[in-house]
């Protein structure tokens, strides 16, 4: 792509940032990862530090203005507690740099990450190693990284290691990386491979909800299986669900290995976090697809650190758009 394109300059420091976060995770065995339990019980994971460090050190390093919204802190890690987690941290961060980083660099990267978000100025948004769950498992994971200025999302980049780049299967894979910046349409690399040229992606046109393929997460606790099984009987939906974790769901939907991906909250009152959702949804329009919640709103990035006016997200193919809310909407209603 040309570099006189708008954010050409900061997409190409995203993607380095997020390839370099890549190499980093992929070293961590998933089954060997020392882990804690954050206060909400969520894990978080060498691979977790470690790709948030990077990333936030990278971006500081081309763009040292422009602040950082990032899902970890260095709070637990600092503790003394955690001595043996954070010497594993840095060794996996110096691992893959040219130029290593001492112990209060990390933990200073790691804490740039705590800007409030908002409506105004530019700032980055990092979820260092989204579906953690999944990491752990050996499933699918991402290194979710997107830029908005003034509430908007310009840009957005998926490093996804797990994912071929084609199909929801699982198997042995260089992975994907998906990036889109607003009104350049989205596009696929292997993840890696900086020479490859990229290939532009599109949802798939279904013609009806009876032709559709839907995804959502693997983990039960985080989206409402059994709503969207609902939803996908009164749209007459026939296919399975493909389950994967992270924002692995809108990267398959953008290249069109799935035309629907439902997240309908599994209890009143739970709001998504922007570092969930920021990256994909850009990625999911760019390729033609429309995104909003179970109320047809927009996502509004620009209220903080989290999607305080949004419940539930649905992303789709457009062609089925109407059809797949219709169905959310009538679900919804009778619960
Ligand atoms: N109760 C919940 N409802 C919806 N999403 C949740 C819930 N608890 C955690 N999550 C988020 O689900 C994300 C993973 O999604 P998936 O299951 O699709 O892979 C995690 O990043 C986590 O966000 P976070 O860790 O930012 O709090
Ligand atoms: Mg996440």
């Amino acid at each position: 792509m040309s570099s006189t394109l708008p954010y050409a300059a900061e997409r190409l420091a995203a993607v380095t940032a997020v390839q370099l976060a890549a190499r980093a995770t992929r070293q961590v065995q998933p089954t060997q990862a020392t882990t804690l339990l954050k206060t909400d019980t969520s894990p978080v994971t060498v691979a977790d530090y470690a790709a948030q460090t990077l990333v936030s050190q990278h971006l500081a390093l081309s763009f040292p203005d422009i602040p950082l919204v990032a899902e970890e802190d260095a709070q637990d890690l600092g503790s003394s507690a955690s001595e043996n987690l954070r010497h594993q941290v840095l060794q996996c961060v110096n691992s893959v740099l040219a130029a290593p980083i001492t112990n209060d660099q990390m933990l200073k990267a790691i804490d740039r990450g705590g800007h409030a978000g908002g409506p105004t100025g530019k700032y980055w948004v990092l979820d260092p190693v989204d579906g953690t769950k999944g990491f752990l498992r050996g499933q699918q994971y991402a290194i979710c990284l997107a830029l908005v200025e003034e509430g908007q999302v310009k840009l957005g980049i998926l490093g996804c290691p797990r994912l071929p780049l084609q199909g929801v299967e699982e198997g042995p894979t260089t992975g994907s990386l998906v990036a889109a910046v607003q009104g350049q349409g989205a596009y696929q690399y292997p993840l890696n491979d900086e020479e490859a040229e990229g290939k532009q992606i599109h949802c798939a046109k279904p013609a009806s909800t009876a032709d559709a393929a839907f995804c959502e997460g693997v983990e039960a606790a985080h989206s409402s299986h059994d709503t969207h099984a609902a939803i996908a009987r009164e749209a007459r939906v026939t296919r399975a669900p493909a389950r994967l974790d992270s924002q692995c769901k809108y990267a398959v939907v953008a290249r069109g290995d799935a035309d629907i991906y439902l997240r309908i909250p599994t209890r009143p009152g739970y709001v998504e976090k922007i570092w969930d959702h920021a990256a994909g949804a850009l990625i999911v329009q760019e390729a033609g697809g429309k995104v909003c919640d179970v109320d047809g709103l927009p996502l509004d990035f620009s209220r903080g650190r989290r999607l305080e006016g949004n419940r539930g997200i649905i992303a789709t193919a457009s062609t089925i758009h109407s059809p797949i809310l219709q169905a959310t909407q009538s679900v919804l209603a009778k619960i």
